[in-house]
Parts: C-alpha cells; sequence; structure tokens
C-alpha cells in the first residue's frame, strides 16, 4: 500500500481512545498498513510526543483486543504517532501542520497522500474541511481524502448545507462518511450471503418472503451523552443511519457484479423505492416510546427523563419502531419493520427474514404446530446465520421447529473500526455512506422528525428492561405477524 499522513482530529477524544488506536494497532499487527505510515494527532493541548504515546499506549492495554501478547509491538506500534497542537478555529495552526507533514514527506521521500479524519463535535467539519483547503494542506501531489463521523446533519436541510460546504474542499469520491455499522463483519457478509447462496439468491423476493424484520437494541441508557442524545433521539441517533444502511443491505437486489459503484447504485435504488411517509400517516406506522424506570439485568436503572442533562419534561425518543414499504418489483407488498431503543432487556442486531407459510393452512386442522422458516443474521454481539427448518419429531410423530446454526463466535473478529479504516487506506468506499444515500435518508426521515416535534403521535413510555412499548408489537400484530 501507498504511504500516508494520517491526522487525526480529535485526537485526545473518546471515540479516538476507545475505537481508533486500537483499530490502527490491530492493522500494523496484521501487517495492512502502509509501509510507511505517520498518525498525527491534533487537539489543543499542550501534549509533548512522548505524552501523547503514552496516552495511546493506556487505550490500547485498555480496549485493544491484541494486547495480552503484543506488549513489545505496543511499543514499536506507538513510534508511528506524534501530536501537534491545533485549534481547529485557527487559520494559522494548519499552516504549521502543514509544514510539518511536508517536512516528514521530505525526509522520508514519500507520496503527499494523506487522510483527515475528524473524530471531533460535528460543528467543526465544515470548518476544519475548508481550512485544510485554505492551507494548502490538502493540495497534495498524492491522493487527499476526509473520514467523517456521524452526525453528517441534523436535518435534510442541514445535511445539505454541510455536504455543500465539505465539497467545496472535497469530491464525493474522497469523502468516507463512516457509519459503523456498515463496518459490521456479518452487514458486510450480507452481499456474499446473497452472491454465493444461489439458494438465498432464489428465495429474496416477495413471492417467498412475509416479512423482514431489523432490530437493535440496546441495554445502555444516554449514559453521559445528554447533551448530543436529547436533541437526537433514537430516530436520528440509530434510524436515519444505521437503520436505514441495514435495510438498504438487506433489501439491494444483488448486482451481477460486486463492485462499488454497483453495490451503491442498488442501494439507492432501495432508498428511491421507500414508499415515502406523509406527516399525518406517521402514526400509523411509526411508534416512539421513552425508557422509564426498571430494571436491567437485575439492577434497577431510572428513567431517562430522571438522567443526568435530560429535562423532567422531554420527550425524547429512546425507541422507534417503524413498518416500511419497498414500492419496487422485488418486495412489492413485503413489510420491512425496524425497531431500535435502548434501556431494553438484551443487547443484539438481528435481521430476521420471515418466509411464507403455506403449511399454516394446510395443517391447520391437524393440531401440527407448522411454525415459518426464518432466517436470522445475528450482527451482533455474536455474528452468525441460523435457519428455522420444520421438522417430524420421531417420538410423537408432531412437526417441530428445529435451528440449524452457525456462529462464528469465539473466533477472532475484526472490529468494525478495523474493517472501515483498511478499506479506507486503499481508497475502497464500498462500507462508506455515500452522500446520495444519506440525503435519500433524511429525505424519508424528515416527516417523523416533523411529527415528533409537532408532537403528532403519542410518546409510549416502556420499562427499562423490556422489549419496548407494547404499541410496537400491535404494529405487526394487525399485519398478522410478531417480532421474531
Ligand atoms: N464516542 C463515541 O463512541 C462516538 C463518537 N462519534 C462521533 O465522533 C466524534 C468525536 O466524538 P468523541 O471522541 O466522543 O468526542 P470527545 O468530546 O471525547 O472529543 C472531542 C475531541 O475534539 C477535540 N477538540 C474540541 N475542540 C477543539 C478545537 N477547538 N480544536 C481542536 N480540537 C478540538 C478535543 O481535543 P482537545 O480537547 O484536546 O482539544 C477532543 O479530542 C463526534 O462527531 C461524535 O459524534 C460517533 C460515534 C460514536
Ligand atoms: O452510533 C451509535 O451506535 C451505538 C450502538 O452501536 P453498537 O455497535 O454498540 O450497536 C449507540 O449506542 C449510540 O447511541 C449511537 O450513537
Amino acid at each position: 500500500m501507498d504511504s500516508m499522513t494520517f491526522v487525526l482530529f480529535g485526537a485526545t477524544g473518546d471515540l479516538a481512545k476507545r475505537k481508533i488506536y486500537p483499530a490502527l494497532f490491530n492493522l500494523y499487527l496484521d501487517n495492512k498498513l502502509p509501509d510507511s505510515f505517520l498518525i498525527i494527532g491534533v487537539g489543543r493541548g499542550e501534549l509533548s510526543d512522548d505524552d501523547f504515546q503514552i496516552r495511546i499506549k493506556e487505550s490500547l492495554l485498555t480496549f485493544s483486543r491484541h494486547v495480552v501478547d503484543e506488549k513489545h509491538h505496543i511499543e514499536e506500534f506507538i513510534k508511528l504517532c506524534r501530536y501537534n497542537r491545533l485549534d481547529v478555529t485557527n487559520g494559522e495552526d494548519y499552516k504549521n501542520l502543514l509544514d510539518v507533514i511536508q517536512q516528514n514527506e521530505k525526509d522520508r521521500e514519500i507520496k503527499e497522500n494523506r487522510m483527515f479524519y475528524l473524530s471531533v463535535a460535528p460543528e467543526f467539519f465544515d470548518m476544519i474541511a475548508s481550512n485544510i483547503k485554505e492551507s494548502g494542506l490538502s493540495s497534495t501531489n498524492g491522493c487527499k481524502r476526509l473520514m467523517i463521523e456521524k452526525p453528517f446533519g441534523h436535518d435534510l436541510k442541514s445535511s445539505q448545507h454541510l455536504n455543500e460546504k465539505l465539497s467545496n474542499a472535497f469530491e464525493e469520491d474522497e469523502i468516507y462518511r463512516i457509519d459503523h455499522y456498515l463496518g459490521k463483519p456479518m452487514v458486510q457478509n450480507l452481499e456474499a450471503l446473497g452472491f454465493a447462496n444461489p439458494i438465498l439468491q432464489a428465495l429474496w423476493n416477495n413471492q417467498h418472503i412475509a416479512n423482514v424484520q431489523i432490530t437493535a437494541s440496546e441495554t445502555v441508557g444516554v449514559e453521559a451523552r445528554a447533551g448530543y442524545y436529547d436533541k437526537a433521539g433514537a430516530i436520528r441517533d440509530m434510524v436515519q443511519n444505521h437503520m436505514l444502511q441495514l435495510l438498504m443491505m438487506t433489501a439491494m437486489h444483488l448486482p451481477t457484479q460486486i463492485s462499488t459503484t454497483d453495490i451503491r447504485s442498488e442501494k439507492i435504488k432501495v432508498m428511491e423505492s421507500l414508499r415515502p411517509l406523509k406527516k399525518e400517516e406517521v402514526v400509523d406506522h411509526v411508534v416512539r416510546g421513552q425508557y422509564g424506570p426498571g430494571e436491567i439485568q437485575g439492577s434497577g436503572v431510572i428513567g431517562y427523563n430522571k438522567e443526568p442533562g435530560v429535562a423532567t419534561s422531554s420527550k425524547n425518543d429512546t425507541f422507534v419502531a417503524t413498518r416500511v414499504w419497498i414500492d419496487n418489483d422485488f418486495w412489492q407488498g413485503v413489510p420491512f419493520y425496524i425497531r431500535t431503543g435502548k434501556r431494553m432487556n438484551e443487547k443484539f442486531t438481528k435481521i430476521v427474514i420471515e418466509f411464507k407459510n403455506p403449511l399454516k393452512d394446510l395443517y391447520r386442522n391437524d393440531n401440527q404446530n407448522a411454525a415459518p422458516n426464518l432466517l436470522v443474521i445475528n450482527v451482533s454481539p455474536y455474528e452468525g446465520v441460523s435457519m428455522q427448518l420444520n421438522s417430524k419429531n420421531p417420538q410423537n410423530g408432531n412437526l417441530e421447529p428445529i435451528v440449524v446454526d452457525f456462529s462464528s463466535s469465539g473466533k477472532d473478529v475484526p472490529e468494525a473500526y478495523e474493517l472501515l479504516i483498511f478499506d479506507a487506506l486503499r481508497g475502497d468506499s464500498t462500507f462508506f455512506a455515500h452522500w446520495k444515500e444519506v440525503e435519500l435518508s433524511w429525505q424519508w426521515v424528515q416527516p417523523i422528525l416533523e411529527a415528533f416535534e409537532e408532537d403528532i403521535l403519542p410518546l409510549h413510555l416502556y420499562p427499562s428492561g423490556s422489549m419496548g412499548p407494547d404499541p410496537s408489537n400491535q404494529l405487526l400484530k394487525v399485519d398478522g405477524f410478531k417480532w421474531w
């Protein structure tokens, strides 16, 4: 891989500590970093390179999945890391950074390939991008790339505004918008599952599939993020990005060639076929909830509106369930249900494909138990695939559901950030969110945001430790289904 200078804005922050350094370290251990690679962390504090390297070491000892046998490699890895003081609001600081980078490129006689990773608050994104341009940091004889963390805007308008600003400094194919759900190994496996298994390919349509259910359930509450989360809610925090990306990856019609452009265009087609909701219709297709007090794994927890930083009167959504329709030839008539919430009774993300069940009517009067066939794609915490089939119990002759299970748990599976940073380093943007996908997602979500803001639909309280409010079950019940 070509040489690269990796500039990390927000190098002293939480995300860098928990995810980015461990991911870079794992890539280093797997020999997946460019031969000549320099990490320059920036922040406002006065840190020496040594101070910075000690911080990184601490982060690796706490968060890397590889530390026990690899302590000596940590010492080698941190030598790749330097610190540069920079206030993102100060144009002069970027010129100093340019001097440091140019000097290093000259000393090592390497190409001016530069990656800028923005792990900072979103209000800085456009300012940093334009300062990178103004200072000359982006005038290189190599490649320049921008990696940014969500949120990409707060609604449709602000996301369009942000994109306009970013595209003044970077071309679309130079922008790598991270959606860490796209980095989860099982999500990356979805295309292969369909592509490499004709049996699934043949069944992946409305003739055979009754409904699709996508759930991301969390046990954590708002944690220390009330400042951000109370303005975002589950709809912006999870649905607009992660959940719609899972929907696109599940519903896309597999292209004949698996190229970045083909996958993108199929994902965009899904979003273009998503039936739009009018604000007044939101109440019939969306359930919003907020967690109350309850119990998580045997311990009592407080309700959302008692959390530090949250107003008692907050009507913020910590749970959203919705029914969506994809109006194209493959999916016409198949409801997709999406559900996500905090303080639920279990932490998992999974996609369940429920197949049509003609046996239900056949065996109706026979006291037999013909359950629908289910394909369950477990995204996290354990990656795996299972299939629910029907089989005859030899003891009583009754049909019973059996589960054929594959789980990769226990294997050394790479982290999402590791896969994504590796892809960005080699210029592969398949598993990053393209602007068009982001824009169409905001467009679809916009009436829901407005309906929430105007309080058009009820906010259902659910006990912490449950699977959300009961109306979320009703959403499926009226269609003759249940959450699996
Ligand atoms: N933490 C997480 O799990 C996740 C975070 N994100 C996103 O990642 C981004 C970073 O989040 P997180 O790490 O949690 O944030 P933190 O608040 O922990 O860190 C913010 C970073 O920004 C730097 N910073 C703030 N102001 C300036 C400034 N004027 N000039 C230079 N640097 C500045 C700080 O450096 P210093 O104070 O040293 O100057 C610090 O390194 C955000 O966009 C967030 O939404 C996305 C998904 C998950
Ligand atoms: O982006 C986010 O994701 C996490 C959930 O991610 P997971 O990988 O643990 O499933 C969520 O807790 C957070 O609120 C949100 O910002």
